[in-house]
């Protein structure tokens, strides 16, 4: 055993009894698929033997992971159980936070995304002699993406250098692992398959008679009724829930609730957790709750559903629903919808206890009957959402013509292809033929941003080098780091209760404005006077000013990640003679005007005109005659006249549709895209 290790634990693990299965397989096959019980110990404990394994080397390790806190937490954890500093022997590497070392560490644990980035300098992933991929069947777009650049790199890797073959595993609890034999077997010889029998403690699964109408209503009470009914019985509840809103108002609902019931609050603690907290608050929504006697309440999205273990938490309140993209390929719109779940996912969520002694509960909100009927697993996401991101990963890998890449068991709808490809041409991120990616769609690929946000920054870092304005850059950098943490859809704005939301707007627009340039621009003045107050006073000031600390926590880290990448692969004379953009920019003088031709240059395929003097809008670029209007949360909504012209960032379908994360653009600037937005040559 080495030093460090909780002996309570190794040994203990369902998985320790494979462990000499699981080493032999690996050993012997290029491929192996191991399945097991949630909590049986595959993520925390298979990566670290296989580094530690006598004989042929199977470390470095890395291994993929559907999500950041996943990650972050399980490397934690296993630092502690091998007895070694975080980001030494073990560490982690997700987007913007990187704490492993480039050759210290022996098992990383990344996002996919990470690993994809990583893998532009180094397409044969030749630092790693395994690369794990975690619960594959979330069916996460990266994770796919990422499993057929893995696939291609075992099969070059056995091709040109037999004696350092990368060895691959893919794992999940939850997957029908046959399905997928054939897509590895036909290139990369037969698959090692291995069970890991037996789960750590019970669980019990109860169902409701009845379907629930109103879930977050009933998810509230059965919360309340399990602490009832749990009495002195330690034990925290974890519930899931759909999004980031209904959990900030589940958390604001329940000691009111509790309160009527005649339980005094503080024997409840309600925690949010969901995507876009910053990774510090979602870690501490694992720590145990700061008064021992109260029982912790954790309302999460399904960042909390694989791999994660929250100690204490011995019961789950599973509402059967989670909000799911849905990309329009012919609109461009990506809608979020609240969807039932799948069986795969149901069983994972209830995987969530039963890590720790005694065992657990987990409450479903539904009858068994309508768990019966779910999909068995869920529906792979390429085929539902926006692939430029994607794409692009796959252009700067090299990979040519990457649409015809070997998918898993599904493939992405052509048109959704058709239009990520008119998209990334555009941004200038391919060539005409569509074969390759020229210079700076290699620097687009290498910001962790989407595609737009990217050309944005390398147009502001062109311009600014060019003019010798580095504040246009700053200025762009702080909108894409808010965008890249979503404060679109956060809410950077908040009304809090007992205030009138005129009086905020009022109080807003007399802050940060002028707003006369847009939501986005705003957004960054916003990010620049919170960064400007002392680390003491900054709660405090975001109370003051009605806006979200924890937004601009976030996009303050990413805003310093995005500098280091900059840093790291300054914009050269190469990509700058391929940004015609940064030329046209010599006759805008002023800083301003400049961030807002940078934020346009990224996104001008999504300009709108205006149709009516009352503000109703029309997408230029696409042959659709809808009518937009200015979302309600856009700090334009109430500028007279509005603007001739604007690009905004994403649109918003309710009954209505909505331009959201507006910037003001300028006519001239219009007919030098018309000019410049290249033809479609490659088919
Ligand atoms: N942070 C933690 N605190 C306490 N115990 C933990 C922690 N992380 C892991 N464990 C223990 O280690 C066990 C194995 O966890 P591990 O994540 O390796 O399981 P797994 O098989 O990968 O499950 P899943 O598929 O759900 O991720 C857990 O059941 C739990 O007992």
């Amino acid at each position: 055993m080495t030093a460090g290790v909780d002996p309570n634990l190794d040994g203990a693990l369902p998985a320790w009894h494979a462990r000499h299965q699981v080493l032999h397989t690996v050993q012997s096959h290029t491929v192996t698929f191991v399945v097991g019980a949630t909590g049986s110990g595959k993520t925390t404990q298979i990566p670290r033997w296989l580094d530690e394994a006598d004989g042929e080397h199977l470390g470095p390790v890395a291994v993929a992971q559907p999500r950041r806190l996943a990650a972050i937490s399980v490397a934690q954890r296993v630092s502690q159980e091998v007895g070694c500093r975080l980001g030494t022997r073990i560490g982690y590497a997700v987007r913007f936070d990187d704490c492993s070392h480039p050759t210290q560490t022996r098992v990383r644990y990344a996002t996919s995304g990470w690993l994809l980035r990583e893998a532009v300098a180094d397409p044969l992933f030749t630092r790693y002699q395994t690369l794990v991929i975690d619960e594959v069947h979330e069916r996460l777009v990266q994770t796919d993406v990422l499993i057929a650049v893995a696939r291609r790199a075992a099969q070059q890797r056995r091709r040109t250098s037999c004696k350092r073959p990368l060895r691959l595993v893919l794992m999940s609890a939850t997957w029908d692992a046959d399905r997928w034999r054939a897509h590895f077997e036909t290139v990369l010889g037969a698959v090692g398959v291995v069970h890991v029998p037996g789960r750590l403690y019970p669980v019990d699964v109860l169902y409701t008679r009845w379907p629930q109408g109103d879930y977050l209503d009933a998810a509230l009470n059965m919360a309340l009724q399990v602490h009832e009914d749990a009495g002195d019985e330690r034990g925290d509840i974890l519930v899931f829930l759909t999004g980031q809103e209904e959990i900030e108002t589940a958390v604001r609902l329940l000691p009111e609730r509790a309160r009527r019931r005649g339980l005094p609050p503080s024997v409840l603690y309600t925690v949010p957790l969901y995507a876009s907290l910053p990774n510090a608050r979602q870690a501490e929504a694992l720590q145990r709750a700061p008064d021992a006697l109260a029982r912790k309440i954790i309302f999460s999205t399904n960042v909390a559903e694989t791999s994660l273990t929250i100690p204490n938490v011995r019961y789950v309140v599973d509402t059967g629903v989670s909000k799911q993209r849905q990309y329009s390929p012919r609109t461009g719109a990506d809608v979020l919808t609240v969807r039932r779940i799948s069986r795969a996912q149901a069983d994972q969520r209830a995987g969530r206890v039963g890590r720790e002694p005694p065992g657990g509960v987990c409450i479903r909100l539904y009858p068994e009957a309508e768990f019966l009927k779910m999909d068995a697993y869920p529906q792979p996401e390429i085929c539902r959402c926006d692939l430029a991101g994607a794409l692009l990963d796959l252009y700067a890998l090299g990979i040519e013509q990457p649409w015809r890449l070997e998918w898993l068991d599904a493939s992405p709808p052509p048109a959704s292809i058709e239009r990520a490809l008119v998209q990334l041409h555009q941004l200038g991120a391919v060539d005409d033929a569509l074969a390759r990616t020229p210079t700076v769609g290699v620097a687009m690929s290498r910001l962790p941003v989407a595609p737009a946000d990217a050309r944005m920054v390398l147009v502001a870092a062109a311009v600014a080098e060019r003019q010798r304005k580095p504040a246009v850059l700053t200025g762009v950098l702080r909108v894409a780091a808010l965008l890249a943490v979503d404060a679109l859809s956060s809410g950077l704005f908040t009304v809090p209760p007992g205030v009138r939301r005129e009086d905020a707007w009022t109080h807003w627009r007399g802050r940060f404005g002028p707003v006369g340039d847009g939501d986005l621009l705003c957004m960054a003045r916003v990010l620049e006077a919170y960064e400007e107050q002392p680390a003491a006073q900054r709660q405090a000031w975001c109370r003051e000013h009605y806006v979200q600390a924890r937004v601009l926590e976030a996009a303050e880290q990413a805003c310093v990640q995005l500098e280091a990448v900059l840093q790291r692969y300054p914009v050269d004379a190469g990509v700058c003679a391929a940004l015609p953009a940064t030329a046209a920019a010599d006759a805008i003088a002023d800083v301003g005007a400049l961030a807002r031709y940078c934020v346009c240059c990224g996104y001008f395929q999504h300009v709108a005109c205006r149709l009516t003097p009352d503000g109703s809008y029309r997408r230029l670029l696409l042959s659709d005659d809808q009518h937009l209007r200015v979302h309600p949360s856009s700090v334009m909504r109430s500028v007279r006249p509005p603007p001739e012209c604007v690009v905004y960032h994403s649109l918003v379908l309710t009954r209505r549709a909505y331009l959201r994360g507006i910037t003001v653009c300028d006519a001239e600037w219009l007919k030098w895209w018309e000019a410049s937005i290249p033809p479609l040559n490659g088919g």
